[in-house]
């Protein structure tokens, strides 16, 4: 018997044994909404993926596949976080980024048209934004991408909202500032061990797995000099993606929505939040700036509020890096 008999249709999640795919894998899972995986566990780990849900391993660039999965498993939304995902990377490889990010999106945008598929959310980012000169930012700014990683999504966002117009494809564009944290039932977590984002190499750092931690500028114009970022819990981010996709299966209109807490905190804020919570020192280095940092960003987040009814129920930097600290003490060093 395929899943396409079951009551319930289920959700196609792209990128579902990665780190946010698998967090919003368990709340669907914890909602009793069904759901199936496409990855090719690229970067993702197939121990991400609930024991309830299907995982297929295969590559969202074939259609045939999408097409596939879609028909057996009587799939009515997609969620798609399959993508690449390191800027510096995006920069030395601009056209894997665009064939990952932006030519495989467009396979699953028209499987989504062909099959009549009419609801998905996507997962952008704060990068569209570029390197703008005001915050808090909100979802009105023009985008303005300074490397090719935010322009390949932006390509996409371009895609959806012009699918949207001729072919009735809804979507909720969800632009994530900066995720962080783990699920607090340790259930998952960021595992890519050479993760670049500032939270998970602190935790690598203070555990010894590496040897310092580079504090990339301390010369920004901001009250510690150090960059300003609004750091978003992972579970926070992953209930909204279940109220984006009961908003589209309601037949809510597309929206487009900023993902962050409205505030930031600085590097040097980070840093002493994690030594606080653990009682143990991080090994730092100061370090010249990174390219293509801005100063600050920071979400203007009322919109997300609005239109979801979203309530964070973690907006809390100890409580971010509390969980980021006990998932990454958890993982084999
Ligand atoms: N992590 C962040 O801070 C952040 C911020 C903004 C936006 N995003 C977006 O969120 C999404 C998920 O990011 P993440 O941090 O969970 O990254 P991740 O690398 O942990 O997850 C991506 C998943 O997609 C899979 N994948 C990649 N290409 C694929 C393909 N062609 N076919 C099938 N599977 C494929 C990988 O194996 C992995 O499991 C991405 O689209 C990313 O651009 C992430
Ligand atoms: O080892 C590190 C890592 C980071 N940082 C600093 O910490 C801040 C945050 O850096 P991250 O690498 O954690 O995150 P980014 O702000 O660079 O980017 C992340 O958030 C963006 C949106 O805000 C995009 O979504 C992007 O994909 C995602 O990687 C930056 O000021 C960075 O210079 C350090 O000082 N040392």
């Amino acid at each position: 018997m395929s899943d396409a008999t079951a009551a319930s249709p289920r959700v196609l999640v792209t990128g579902g044994a990665g780190y946010i795919g698998s967090h919003v894998l368990h709340a669907l899972t914890d909602a009793g909404l069904p759901a199936v995986t496409i990855d090719n566990l690229s970067t993702g780990r197939r121990a991400a993926v609930p024991d309830t849900v299907p995982l297929v391993e295969g590559d969202i660039g074939s259609a045939d596949l999408l097409e596939r999965v879609i028909r057996e498993h009587g799939v009515d939304a997609v969620m798609h976080f399959a993508g690449s995902i390191v800027v510096p990377e995006s920069v030395e490889k601009p056209l894997a980024y665009y064939r990952n990010n932006t030519a495989n999106s467009l396979t699953l945008l028209d499987t989504c048209r062909r099959l009549g598929i009419g609801n998905l959310v996507f997962s952008s980012t704060a990068a569209v934004y570029g390197a703008p000169t005001r915050v808090p930012i909100d979802e009105d700014t023009p985008p303005a991408p300074i490397n090719p990683y935010g322009a390949s999504k932006l390509m996409t966002e371009q895609m959806l909202r012009d699918a949207g117009a001729a072919h009735g494809l809804r979507s909720v564009i969800l632009r994530y500032f900066n995720v962080a944290g783990a699920d607090p039932a340790g259930r998952t977590g960021q595992a890519t061990p050479t993760a670049t984002h500032l939270i998970k190499v602190a935790c690598q750092a203070l555990l010894g797995r590496r040897p310092a931690l580079s504090i990339f500028g301390t010369d920004y114009d901001t009250p510690d000099g150090t960059c300003i970022r609004d750091y978003i819990h992972v579970s926070d981010l992953a209930d909204a993606h279940v109220l984006a996709l009961l908003h589209l299966r309601r037949g809510g209109e597309s929206l487009t929505l900023n993902c962050g807490y409205g505030h930031g905190a600085s590097v040097h804020e980070v840093v002493r939040t994690l030594e606080e919570v653990s009682g143990e020192p991080v090994p730092a280095t100061l370090a010249p700036r990174r390219p293509g940092d801005p100063p600050q960003l920071v979400a203007a987040a009322d919109r997300i509020r609005e239109r979801l009814g979203w309530v964070p129920k973690r907006d809390r930097l100890d409580v971010i890096v509390r969980d980021a600290l006990a998932w990454e003490r958890s993982l084999a060093p």
